[in-house]
């Protein structure tokens, strides 16, 4: 379901022209699918149905309190990353007993917050924090819930700064020590291991390293068993990738044929925690063309987003499709490949206002002919978009506004310059 669509040369979220957003709530602007989401997080929930799946959708990826109460409403889970992401999932109503807490940096406060909260685990990272995490529970006089997070070194064939589950990696337990770790785990009374986690990177897009990693944790979950650990749940972790360009994405469905005959053969029920997948392609980033320069031979559009809105292209150098909102007549909708010509198109780089040369969106990227006061929508920019914001060169971040339907509710208000200094002391 894509639920952006043009219609008579006008962008529509839903049933909702873009443009009239941008009007009513200015730019740069986020604007989400609800459908979107719910379509993905239904998809997902059915794909895996053998296996009594918990999606546990991962905060991090898009964390708007409204995107989790709609979730919420449908019965997903979380996979929280910090007290924040914990203390986010409870605001918006989440069940903590469908939360599962990630990170390798976990503070004693952090954890002492998920305990007393009630989360279903915590994916331990390292010996040492198994030694916090059993030492903040005893002194509560609590039995703390946990899965080993195993690293099973494979590559994802992803970009290196979102592949997380190779030897190198700052993530999860090596497979050869998670045994000797599991050991010291049964000697800890205040710990019970109900699971295993893996999560091996973000972006991937073929089944093979998912395949590869489950047959690793299948012989792992034997071994944990056979040391007394009642291992109920498989956490198989997220980094479905989605398509931003093209078709480069496998299907959800063909990652759970290659995930579900490993989860039915260790006999537990699973736990995946997708964030991309379910938020990505359900968001675009509205923003208005500020002015257009050439310099030499380059053409330059300068809109009102900035990397500071949208950090992807500058951190990953990402492909993010962009379009106008209102598209000239006689030209086509958006490609989804840019390989294929575009009549009349010229190629731009689509940069911001922010002083850095890392700040753009695009280079020399075919785009129909723009001007001052157009409307551009910067594609598949629903996960790690907002949640990735900044104020760098003291902007405001943007506003966020849901679709269902033909409703759009404003879930985040555009900050305001009075926002921005408020925490600053001696004014
Ligand atoms: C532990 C963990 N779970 C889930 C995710 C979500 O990944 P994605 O948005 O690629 O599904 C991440 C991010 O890579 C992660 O680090
Ligand atoms: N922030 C990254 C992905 C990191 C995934 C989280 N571990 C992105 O924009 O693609």
């Amino acid at each position: 379901m894509d639920a952006f669509q043009y219609r008579e040369n006008q962008l529509f979220c839903e049933s909702v022209p873009v443009a009239r957003l941008a009007e009513e709530y200015g730019t740069p602007l986020y604007v989400y699918s609800g459908s979107m989401i719910l379509d993905a997080l239904r998809t997902l929930q059915a794909v895996y149905a053998e296996v009594d799946p918990l999606v546990c959708y991962s905060v991090k990826a898009n964390s708007n309190l409204g995107v989790l109460r709609l979730l919420n409403g449908h019965g997903s889970g979380f996979d929280v990353v910090s007290g924040g992401e914990l203390f986010r999932v409870l605001k918006a109503g989440g069940d903590p007993g469908k939360t599962v807490f990630a990170g390798v940096g976990k503070s004693d406060p952090e954890i002492a917050q998920a305990i007393d909260a009630g989360v279903l685990m915590f994916n331990v990272e390292s010996e040492a924090e198994l030694d916090s995490i059993a030492r903040v529970a005893a002194e509560m006089g609590r039995i703390a819930p946990i899965a080993l997070r195993v690293n099973p070194d494979v590559d994802p064939k992803t970009h290196r700064y979102t592949s997380t589950g190779q030897k190198q990696s700052k993530f999860g337990v090596d497979i050869e020590r998670a045994v000797r770790i599991a050991q010291t785990a049964k000697d800890k009374p205040s710990l019970t291991m109900i699971g295993m986690h893996m999560h091996i990177g973000s972006q991937i897009t073929s089944v093979d390293p998912y395949v590869k990693a489950v047959a690793k944790g299948v012989e792992l979950i034997r071994q944990l068993r056979e040391m007394g650990h009642p291992i109920a749940w498989y956490n198989m972790g997220g980094g479905y990738g989605i398509a931003y360009k093209g078709h480069e994405a496998r299907p959800i469905r063909e990652f759970a044929e290659a995930i579900l005959p490993g989860i039915k053969a260790a006999g537990c029920r699973l736990a995946i925690e997708p964030g991309r997948v379910i938020a990505g392609n359900a968001g675009v980033l509205v923003s208005r063309v500020l002015y257009t320069k050439q310099s030499g031979d380059k053409r330059f559009l300068i809109q009102d987003a900035a990397m500071n809105d949208l950090i992807r292209p500058a951190l990953y150098e990402s492909f993010h499709r962009i379009w106008p909102v209102a598209v000239p007549e006689g030209l086509p909708a958006p490609p989804t490949d840019y390989e294929a010509e575009i009549p009349g198109a010229e190629p731009r780089d689509v940069v911001g206002p922010i002083c850095e040369s890392g700040d753009f969106f695009a280079k020399d990227r075919p785009l129909p002919p723009l001007d001052r006061g157009d409307l551009l929508a910067t594609f598949s920019a629903g996960a790690y978009g907002m949640v990735m914001a900044s104020n760098y060169n003291t902007r405001p971040r943007a506003a966020e506004v849901l679709v269902e339907g033909d409703q759009a509710k404003l879930v985040r208000r555009r900050e305001t310059l009075d926002d921005l200094v408020a925490q600053e002391l001696d004014l």
